[in-house]
This record gives structure tokens, C-alpha cells and sequence, in this order.
């Protein structure tokens, strides 16, 4: 066991593991399932919108030039012609003095060119005749919403690489994407390693721990946009690891396990790793937590070995894994989004290396505020509940107070609490 292992720093730990980035398949999916999926085609508009000249209201249809001089001195009077729904047509053009009875969405008739709304407009009887009076004067065009002045055709309206999210979801029914094509979600497998390791429904007995990790994971790569294969936990034994882990690799595109990279007698992944013949890319980091994280690349697909301590494992997979991910579902940004922000509390411990405090959003005065989750340490989970970011404290000799510039790593967006 070599225990002197070289801490390299993070972003060069980071261009070492995205050096073996891949791009995912691509599928055909039902519109109805392609919800939060990353989209792998430009979303064109396949026809103007509107398609056809509209009405943005009920009312009357009429011609422009039959209002010139009307005032409430001088009504003019349309000789009610017929009335249009909105998805129907008028039966044949619409000529001088009269007006056709329009409701919001139908389609203008031909010879109309502006709407008055019923609200400006008195409706009378006479001879068997439905009659329609105005006493002022409309512009051409007026409520008129003109065919492909919300888009022409042909315009790219959201762009491969884009998550479908609600407003993704209306374009592509709007357009007739019934079928669309997104990213393949790569499969990543998940092993938690750990004698110690009680399933989530067994009492808590002496010596032993419920196992944490797997299911944190698994909800971080779903967080992620990845498709997470839970392996179940091993016990720390070689053989029984090494077999797992061996046979996973030919069924996943990325393998996490969780546990035993470290120096401990029983830290059997750098053994696991050598008789893979896997190519560690690094097995120390200048950051906390973490700093243990390893990453190999066995049979070409990217072995993650990640802390046991759940601070340590949580870090490690979004700063790591994440990004990997991304690039498999075909996203032109792959990393967290990088803020900066105010300090909400003093962190007065100086950091020999970089520290990526477990945090989360706040607003105050105006302010981006971000405040540390809990405690600070790579054993901690109950800080992980409350955390939405990284406060990326930056290695030196001296802490930081509240109210100072900080950078952080935004992991999820907030929602608020106010209502309109
Ligand atoms: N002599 C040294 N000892 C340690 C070093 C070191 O450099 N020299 N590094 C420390 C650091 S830093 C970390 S982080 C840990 C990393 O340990 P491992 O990744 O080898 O993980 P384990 O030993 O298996 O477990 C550590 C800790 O985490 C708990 N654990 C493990 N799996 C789970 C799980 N699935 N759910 C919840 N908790 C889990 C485990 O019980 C241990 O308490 O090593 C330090 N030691
Ligand atoms: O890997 Mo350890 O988390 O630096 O604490
Ligand atoms: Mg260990």
C-alpha cells in the first residue's frame, strides 16, 4: 500500500477525468415521455405563428375603411353578416358595411382588417337582420395579431442541449414534435462499500451504520439527468468486490462505488483497481472533503471511487461525476453554474487546501447570500439536507468573515417563498 500519494490540484483533477468525456446515443421518444430530457435536435418552427391572421378578441370583424368618420354623433351601422368560432372559417369574404361576429382565436375573413370588441359595440334587430352599430373609428390592422408575427417559419426557437422543461414541452406540441429526439441517459452503476453497512430497514445494531451513500447517489445522479443501476453494498472481502465490480463495468457506462479508497486495512479499491489494470488518473486531491477521491478508467469507461465519508462522497460526485454525466446527455455547459456571492457567516478556518463548504442560497438586502449547512466536516451528513451549493474557499493561511466576496456552485435552484 502506498501510502504518500501526490495531491493534485482540482481543476487539473477535473481536466483529467473530462479528458475521457463521452457523448451519449441518441433516442426517438414519445413527446409525453421526453419531459426533463436533454433535447438532441434544434427545435424549428415548422410553421408561422399564428398560422392564419387572428382575432385577439371577441367582437366584430369589419373593414377599416367603413369607420373613418364615426363618433358618437355619427354611429355607423354593419349589417351582421354571419359569426366565426375559433376554429372555423367565415363562408365568404366580408364586403363593404358589413361586419362578421368573431370570438378570440378564429381566423380574420377576407376583406376584414381590424376588430372592434364587443364591449364598444351595440347589437339590434331590424327586419329579420342582425345589425351591429360603432361610434368610432378603427386603424387598419387594429386587433389584428398578423399571420408569423410571433415567429416566421424556419426559426430555431430552442436549441440542442436544452433541458425540456414546461414551456420546451408547449413548442414541441405546438410544432407536431410528437416524436423527439433526446440524449440516451448514461447508466451509471452504483456499489457501496462496507462491512459496516446495515440496509436502510435493518435495526441499528453495535459497530455498524445504515448505509447512506447509495441512496444519496442514486438521487444525485437522478438530479443529474443520468439513469442510476443500484448494485446493492459489498462487504469489505477482495474477491467478493473485485467480481462485483469487474462484472458491473461490462453493464454500465460509468461505476461509483463508495468506500474503501483510502489507506485502511480494508480500503480494497487500489488493489481492485490494479488487477483491473485500470489507468488511476489520480487518487488525491488539494480540496476537503474529498480529497481522498479516486478515479480510474477501466475497459475505457470511467470508474468513480468516492469517499465513504457522505460529505466526502457527496463533494466528490458532483464535482467529478456531474460533469461527465452532462457530457453524455449533450449539454454545452457541463459544470455547475459558478456565482459569486456574500459570505453569510465568518468561516475563520484557514484551509491548507481548497474547501468546498456544503451551503446553501439565501437573499438578503438585495444581496446573493450563502450560508454554510451545517458542520463543516468530511464525516457530516446532516448538513447535506439543507444544501443547494458549494461556498469554494479558496486554500491559504487566513478564514474568511461574513460579508466577504466568495465564489460558489450553485446544485440546484431555490424556490421561493412569497406568493403574488
Ligand atoms: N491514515 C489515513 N487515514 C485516513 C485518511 C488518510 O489520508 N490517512 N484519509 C481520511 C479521509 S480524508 C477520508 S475522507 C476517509 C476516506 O475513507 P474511505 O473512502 O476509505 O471510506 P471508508 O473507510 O470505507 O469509510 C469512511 C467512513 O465513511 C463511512 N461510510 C462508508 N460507506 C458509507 C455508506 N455507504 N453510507 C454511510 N457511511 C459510509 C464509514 O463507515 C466510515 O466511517 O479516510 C480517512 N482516513
Ligand atoms: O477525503 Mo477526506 O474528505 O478529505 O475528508
Ligand atoms: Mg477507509
Amino acid at each position: 500500500m502506498n501510502l504518500h500519494r501526490k495531491p493534485i490540484p482540482v481543476q487539473e483533477a477535473v481536466e483529467r477525468v473530462m479528458e475521457h468525456r463521452k457523448t451519449g446515443k441518441i433516442d426517438k421518444v414519445d413527446i409525453s415521455e421526453s419531459d426533463q430530457r436533454i433535447l438532441a435536435e434544434d427545435i424549428l418552427a415548422t410553421h408561422p405563428i399564428p398560422p392564419f391572421d387572428k382575432s385577439p378578441y371577441d367582437g366584430f370583424a369589419l373593414r377599416s375603411e367603413d369607420t373613418i368618420n364615426l363618433s358618437k354623433e355619427n354611429a355607423g351601422e354593419f349589417v351582421v353578416t354571419e359569426t366565426v368560432g375559433a376554429g372555423h372559417l367565415a363562408s365568404q369574404p366580408l364586403k363593404k358595411g358589413e361586419a362578421v361576429r368573431i370570438m378570440t382565436g378564429a381566423e380574420i375573413p377576407d376583406g376584414a382588417d381590424c376588430v372592434a370588441m364587443f364591449e364598444i359595440c351595440q347589437t339590434f334587430e331590424m327586419n329579420g337582420q342582425s345589425w351591429m352599430a360603432l361610434k368610432r373609428p378603427l386603424e387598419k390592422g387594429q386587433n389584428i395579431i398578423p399571420k408569423g408575427s410571433e415567429t416566421s417559419q424556419e426559426q430555431c426557437l430552442v436549441k440542442a442541449g436544452t433541458k425540456v422543461n414546461p414551456g420546451v414541452m408547449a413548442l414541441l406540441a405546438t410544432f407536431g414534435y410528437s416524436e423527439v429526439s433526446v440524449y440516451r441517459k448514461p447508466k451509471i452503476g452504483i456499489f457501496a462499500t462496507g462491512t459496516e453497512l446495515l440496509e436502510v430497514s435493518e435495526p441499528l445494531i453495535p459497530g455498524k451504520i445504515r448505509n447512506s451513500n447509495a441512496y444519496m447517489i442514486v438521487s444525485q445522479i437522478e438530479r443529474a439527468g443520468g439513469e442510476a443501476y443500484y448494485y446493492g453494498k459489498l462487504v469489505d472481502d477482495f474477491d467478493t468486490c473485485f467480481e462485483a465490480v469487474h462484472n458491473a463495468l461490462a453493464e454500465v457506462d460509468v461505476l461509483i462505488t463508495t468506500g474503501g479508497v483510502s489507506v485502511g486495512d480494508f480500503d480494497l479499491m487500489p488493489a481492485i483497481y490494479e488487477k483491473l489494470e485500470a489507468n488511476v488518473l489520480f487518487n488525491k486531491v488539494a480540496m476537503r472533503p474529498g480529497s481522498v477521491t479516486t478515479v480510474a478508467v477501466a475497459d475505457g469507461k470511467l470508474l468513480f471511487g468516492l469517499s465513504g465519508n457522505p460529505s466526502a462522497c457527496y463533494v466528490g460526485f458532483e464535482l467529478f461525476t456531474y460533469p461527465v454525466i452532462q457530457s453524455y446527455l449533450g449539454r454545452e455547459e457541463v459544470y455547475h453554474r459558478r456565482i459569486q456571492a456574500t459570505l453569510g457567516n465568518d468561516f475563520k478556518k484557514p484551509n491548507p487546501f481548497t474547501r468546498f463548504v456544503r451551503g446553501f442560497i439565501d437573499y438578503e438586502e438585495g444581496k446573493v447570500v450563502v450560508k454554510p449547512a451545517g458542520i463543516d466536516k468530511s464525516a457530516i451528513v446532516t448538513s447535506l439536507a439543507l444544501t443547494d451549493a458549494f461556498i469554494m474557499l479558496p486554500a491559504g493561511t487566513r478564514g474568511f468573515e461574513k460579508g466577504a466576496t466568495v465564489e460558489a456552485l450553485l446544485l440546484d435552484r431555490p424556490n421561493g417563498q412569497e406568493h403574488f
